[in-house]
């Protein structure tokens, strides 16, 4: 199924980025996880981080929370250094991490209205801040849990709350550690409706996750971190044309089904419909998914190409 989502990349030139990376370094012991990582994202983008097991997408989220320090390189989150924000600068992020383990004796609306007294001092007329408890427990489908203790909810119900407590604040920027682990593809289906409504909020949202469906689904853009550093960034559409990946056409025509693959399905298209327009039926456009696009980038890289990979794709980019 085709996503159409409105461009929500064209923020007005003037406005300072949620998110700036410049040069980030992490080193763990003698180990180099991050070599340099770039990014920017603009306010109300949403935005994939992928990269294969122990890339550092983690690492890089945590700096960005302010959790971790970083060994080198500038980064500004809502116009502040996370190393040195303070509470008001908290009260504007949301961090729903991998999972929540602790406070099992507490029930769910208890919590829930616990973390949101948090960010009652820091709402204004244009930004109130908590969210209503009650509305927040039926959109993320805990009402009936409300009054449960949290030791007692399933994996699913429990990963709901996760993200209940991360967005109670409504928050300017989201960032979600892999949202959906041990969901079904209902609460799936209601958790990305959630997304694009605080997209549509102009929320900004950093998204990690490994189903790349799920990124394709809900990202404006997707940045791949690879080696240590940002090897490509775009939509899927502009990482699938850098990779010279093809589309694949086919329809009926003369009582056939034919194929073609091609670069340019539009040109291509029209072409057909221009000779034989009349003789043209159940056509079907196959663009190349993210997945595709993303494992020819970790094959590359896993043959110690990400150096060449980066540099074609920089070069194909300009
Ligand atoms: N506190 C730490 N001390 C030492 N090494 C660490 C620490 N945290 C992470 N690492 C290492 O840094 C690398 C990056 O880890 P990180 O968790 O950021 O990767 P990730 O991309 O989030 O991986 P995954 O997809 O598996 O969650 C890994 O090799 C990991 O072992």
């Amino acid at each position: 199924m085709t996503v159409v989502r409105p461009d929500r990349r064209n923020a007005p030139a003037d406005e300072e980025p949620v998110l700036e990376v410049h040069g980030l370094h992490m080193r763990y012991g003698d180990k180099e996880v991050l070599r340099g990582v770039d990014f920017s994202v603009r306010r109300g983008e949403v935005v994939a981080l992928l990269g294969p097991n122990g890339a550092g997408k983690s690492t890089t989220v945590e700096i960005l929370e302010g959790f971790r320090g970083r060994s080198a390189g500038e980064v500004r989150v809502l116009g502040t250094d996370p190393a040195r924000g303070d509470e008001r600068w908290r009260s504007r992020l949301g961090i729903v991490l991998q999972s929540w383990r602790d406070h099992g004796k507490w029930r769910v609306r208890e919590l829930l209205t616990h973390f949101a007294a948090f960010y009652a001092p820091y709402s204004t007329p244009g930004h109130p801040r908590p969210r209503d408890v009650g509305e927040l427990l039926a959109t993320v489908g805990l009402t009936d849990q409300a009054d449960q203790r949290i030791a007692s909810l399933s994996g699913g119900q429990r990963r709901r709350l996760d993200i209940a407590l991360g967005v109670v604040g409504r928050p300017e920027l989201l960032f979600l550690d892999e949202p959906t682990t041990g969901f079904d593809p209902e609460a799936r289906h209601e958790f990305h409706a959630l997304v694009r409504a605080l997209a549509d909020e102009r929320c900004t949202v950093l998204l990690t996750t490994h189903d790349l469906r799920e990124a394709e689904k809900l990202a404006d853009r997707v940045l791949i971190l690879i080696g240590g550093r940002v090897i490509a960034e775009g939509t899927v559409d502009e990482l699938a044309r850098r990779t010279g990946a093809e589309a694949e056409v086919t329809w009926t025509g003369g009582g056939e089904r034919r194929s073609r693959r091609t670069a340019d399905p539009t040109a291509f298209v029209q072409r057909l419909f221009a000779e034989d327009g009349a003789d043209v039926h159940d056509l079907r456009i196959r663009r190349v998914g993210l997945e595709e696009v993303y494992l020819a980038m970790v094959r590359d890289a896993e043959a110690g190409r990400v150096e060449e990979a980066s540099r074609r794709l920089a070069e194909v980019a300009r």
